[in-house]
């Protein structure tokens, strides 16, 4: 059965077969094949020009792909937009300048099929101090609510969002990742592009990793630190430290020396902290841990690239 069948069997919210999108000589995404599920919240995460945006324009009908086919609840992506059962939160979405948010939010809720009150949408966005403002008079983390209140305008089943927190604030983030994980608890899917591995880390039930154009890992948070494979190890030194000796190490993957901490990465832990008493040293303070999902997207993605350069 191939993905989207299945996609369509199992109820997928969003299904994706061996689609490919070209831009000249770029493959943007390069025969992506994936499922999304009811009620999941999915992090996509990729360096730059890795095909994240695409990835969701592909999704939302703004592109076209070259080969595969892109479904959404089983059907077009246009189908599912103008059921209302899609909302989008775009980087590059322009905002109509000499409206107010009030009016911009208004419509938004008159173009969706199954609008929620205008006033419950402000206050989700923490715009309603803001409803008189134009917006073309509004900082750029309140356009990003203003972009954030229209994907929310309405009771759609999957939302997608790129980069959406970029320009907020900490307390803007916080409450916007609050109501995020409201909409999911009610069902809902959400989707969102980030470059903030620690929104990811602790707000998504499933981690994409897309490299050009392809999908380098899937799996919980916890999954993609696992199979980054390596652990940290810190501890402290007294005396000089020889940096040569450490670097020796078996199985290191890094070396960082800052005063009398040492820092490093293993791929073998045990292994390395073995050899390190070995070296006759007297590590105090030491420390053992996983990596964070920042670290494990470096190793995969840096691993990626030395295995296709
Ligand atoms: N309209 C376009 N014309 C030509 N090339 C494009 C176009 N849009 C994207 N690309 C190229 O396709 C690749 C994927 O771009 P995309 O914007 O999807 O990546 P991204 O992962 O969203 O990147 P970022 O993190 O920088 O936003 C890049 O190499 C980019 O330069």
């Amino acid at each position: 059965m191939t993905a989207t069948a299945t996609a369509e069997a199992t109820g997928s919210v969003v299904g994706f077969d061996q689609v490919t999108k070209t831009y000249g000589s770029v493959r943007a995404v390069d025969g992506l094949t994936l499922a999304l599920h009811p009620g999941e919240t999915v992090a996509l995460l990729g360096p730059n020009g890795a095909g994240k945006s695409t990835t969701l324009d592909l999704l939302l009908g703004l592109k076209q792909a070259d080969s595969g086919s892109v479904r959404v609840f089983g059907g077009s992506p246009r189908d599912a937009i103008v059921a209302g059962r899609v909302g989008a939160m775009l980087q590059s979405g322009g905002l109509m300048d000499e409206v107010t948010v009030g009016e911009l939010v208004r419509l938004g809720c008159a173009l969706h099929p199954k609008p929620f009150p205008v006033p419950d949408v402000l206050a989700r966005a923490s715009l309603t101090q803001l409803a008189d403002r134009k917006v073309n008079k509004l900082s750029g983390g309140q356009q990003q609510r203003v972009r954030f209140a229209l994907a929310t305008a309405g009771d759609s089943d999957l939302i997608v969002l790129d980069e959406p927190t970029t320009g907020m604030d900490v307390s803007a983030r916080q409450a916007f990742w609050a109501t995020m994980r409201e909409q999911a608890d009610q069902g809902r899917t959400v989707l969102f592009a980030t470059h903030y591995l620690e929104e990811a880390d602790a707000i998504a039930d499933r981690v994409l990793v897309l490299h050009r154009g392809r999908l380098l890992a899937d799996g919980t948070a916890a999954e993609i630190k696992a199979k980054a494979g390596a652990r940290r190890i810190a501890f402290d030194l007294e005396g000089p430290i020889d940096e040569p000796a450490l670097r020796d190490l078996p199985f290191l993957t890094s070396l960082d020396v800052s005063g009398h901490t040492v820092r490093i990465q293993s791929s073998d832990a045990d292994a390395t902290v073995h050899a390190l008493y070995g070296l006759g040293v007297h590590p105090r303070n030491l420390e053992v841990a996983g990596l964070g999902l920042e670290q494990a997207f470096v190793a995969i993605t840096a691993a990626e690239e030395a295995r296709t350069s």
